[in-house]
């Protein structure tokens, strides 16, 4: 009987702290005077539904938010989503603006003492610090023979499934190159997906298995204790759940092992210690960090990131370029025009200072970074002052935010934002406007994408080369196949799959 009452009385509290705390968001929390509906602000349950039970549509809603009720919406009850093109700099702030991010969000990856999941703006610049030398133009341009080595390789084996009319899946061939370039760079050692098999597939497990991995996300997000719990299971047990689990945790224990060879290596001082550190572990280590900074857990959860970074999102906007090049056959007749300009045939590929200062490529590139619905997180800031917008001032504490492709798509900056029209970036520089000011696929401030002269030097010397090279065409695939239906971190189609199909009709001269 007294195990009913207490059980009783547990409920009845609880429930009244629910309503308490519905009752607060909506009419006492410091957020409540921005617009937004209130059931979005009263409970981050209702961002959940959509992501959950809907399956990843949240984002239909912010946009719907946006066309409702203006450029600041309460999309949750801490989070605010500000779409002006103006003001997008200040919501991530100049390299040195104090920006801090939300646990919440901190948690969905596995990697907790990433630079990704680092919460504290002073701990993040810390651990960037070392990073930043590594990823440097100078540095990346020093990596040029290797990723045109690489790029020949990819040509290669497009010959083959020419030879025998295989069809390819697009991000699996592009996913195969950026994953040999990523690890080689990063660690050393490349998992030569291209060199390996002689035959005219493509296969990349850990892209397949980062997907799977994404679909768990919001429930890691809303119910971490699912996530605790998730962890104590066998690991076959989790492989049934999600098969990209196994493949991830593969992936774990690679990066720690050589992690943990860097680190031996360090302890027994057999490390180089002048020049360019060699792989990421080299520059993690650097004298300038503490000891707590060089635990196996650090080195190995940077290693991770670092590879899944450089591998899925450089392939999916390759993927992406090249589709929309080959729905629009005029864009590529000006595109191959202009690259036979410097590769007069088709071998050799120029190094990337040639390719960056042709104004076609360079358009076809930036245009193709932010045409389509690629990266689905908001990736937002936690605010540690407060901050002016318009007849508001966003109270420290809140987490702020624009998803790449709301700012993307403003149709003030990019008239017509849903179609691929290169053109608009030469116009707006003869014009003498900065439209990549307004470009936001690598977002901005301290915490902006740390590969950034990777990825440009990758989609550069890619796309020269395919295009110089190939005639293709797509096959059973069109738009449809690489919109953004459902969001999981990257965007997925309605039927959860993500990428296009195509085949070599030509190899040119
Ligand atoms: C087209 C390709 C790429 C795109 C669009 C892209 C986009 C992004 C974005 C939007 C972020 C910001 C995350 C945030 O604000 O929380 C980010 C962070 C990051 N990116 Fe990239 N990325 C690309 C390629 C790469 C490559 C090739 C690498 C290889 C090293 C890389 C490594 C990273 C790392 C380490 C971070 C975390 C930076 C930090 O928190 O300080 N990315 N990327």
């Amino acid at each position: 009987m007294h195990s009913v009452t207490l059980a009783s009385v547990s409920l009845v509290a609880s429930l009244l702290y629910t309503v308490w705390r519905l009752v607060y968001n909506i009419y006492f929390h410091p957020l409540a005077k921005f617009p937004g509906p209130w059931w979005a602000g009263a409970t981050s349950y209702a961002e959940a539904y959509f992501d959950i039970i809907k399956g990843g549509r949240y984002f239909i809603e912010i946009e719907a938010m946006h066309a409702r009720y203006g450029p600041i919406v309460r999309v949750t009850p801490t989070e605010l989503s500000i779409r002006d093109a103006e003001f997008y700099e200040h919501i991530y702030g100049s390299m040195n603006a104090r920006r801090d991010v939300d646990e919440t969000f901190a948690r969905v990856t596995t990697a907790s003492t990433s630079l990704l999941c680092t919460v504290n703006h002073d701990h993040h610049r810390i651990r960037r610090g070392p990073l930043l030398g590594f990823f440097s133009k100078q540095a990346i341009t020093k990596l040029e023979p290797f990723i045109s080595s690489r790029v020949g390789l990819l040509v290669e084996k497009l010959k083959r499934a020419y030879e025998v009319g295989h069809v390819i899946e697009a991000n699996d061939a592009y996913s195969a190159l950026t994953t040999d370039i990523i690890s080689f760079y990063a660690y050393g050692k490349s998992f030569d997906y291209l060199g390996k098999d002689t035959d005219s597939t493509f296969r990349n497990d850990f892209l397949h298995a980062l997907s799977d991995m994404a679909f768990a996300q919001p429930i890691m997000q809303h119910f971490p204790f699912v996530a605790d719990c998730l962890r104590l299971l066998p690991e076959w047990l989790l492989t049934a759940l999600n098969p990209g689990i196994s493949c991830a945790n593969n992936l774990r224990i690679w990066c720690s092992t050589n992690a943990s060879k860097a680190l031996e290596a360090a302890k027994s001082n057999k490390r180089k210690h002048s020049g360019k550190p060699e792989t990421i572990f080299e520059a993690l280590l650097s004298d300038s960090l503490p000891p707590e900074e060089k635990t196996l857990q650090r080195l190995t959860d940077e290693g991770i990131v670092i590879l899944g970074a450089g591998l899925e999102t450089t392939a999916r906007y390759l993927t992406n370029v090249t589709t929309h090049l080959l729905l629009n056959p005029y864009c590529l007749a000006k595109l191959r025009a202009e690259l036979k300009t410097v590769m007069p045939t088709p071998g050799d590929c120029p190094p990337s200072i040639i390719l960056e200062n042709l104004p076609y490529l360079s358009a076809v590139v930036q245009e193709g970074l932010r045409c389509e619905r690629v990266l689905a997180s908001r990736f937002t800031r936690k605010l540690v002052e407060p901050l002016p917008y318009k007849d508001f001032l966003i109270p420290a504490g809140t987490n702020i935010g624009c998803a790449i492709y709301l700012q993307n798509h403003i149709a003030e900056v990019f008239p017509e934002p849903d179609k691929f029209r290169p053109e608009r970036w030469i116009e707006a520089r003869e014009r003498g406007e900065n439209l990549v000011k307004y470009l936001a696929t690598f977002v901005k401030g301290g915490r902006m994408c740390l590969g950034i002269n990777l990825a440009y030097t990758e989609l550069y010397m890619t796309v020269a080369t395919i295009f110089r090279n190939f005639e293709m065409e797509l096959v059973d695939s069109g738009l449809e196949d690489i919109a953004m239906a459902r969001a999981y971190q990257f965007s997925f189609t309605e039927d959860y799959r993500w990428g296009v199909k195509v085949r070599i009709t030509q190899v040119l001269k």
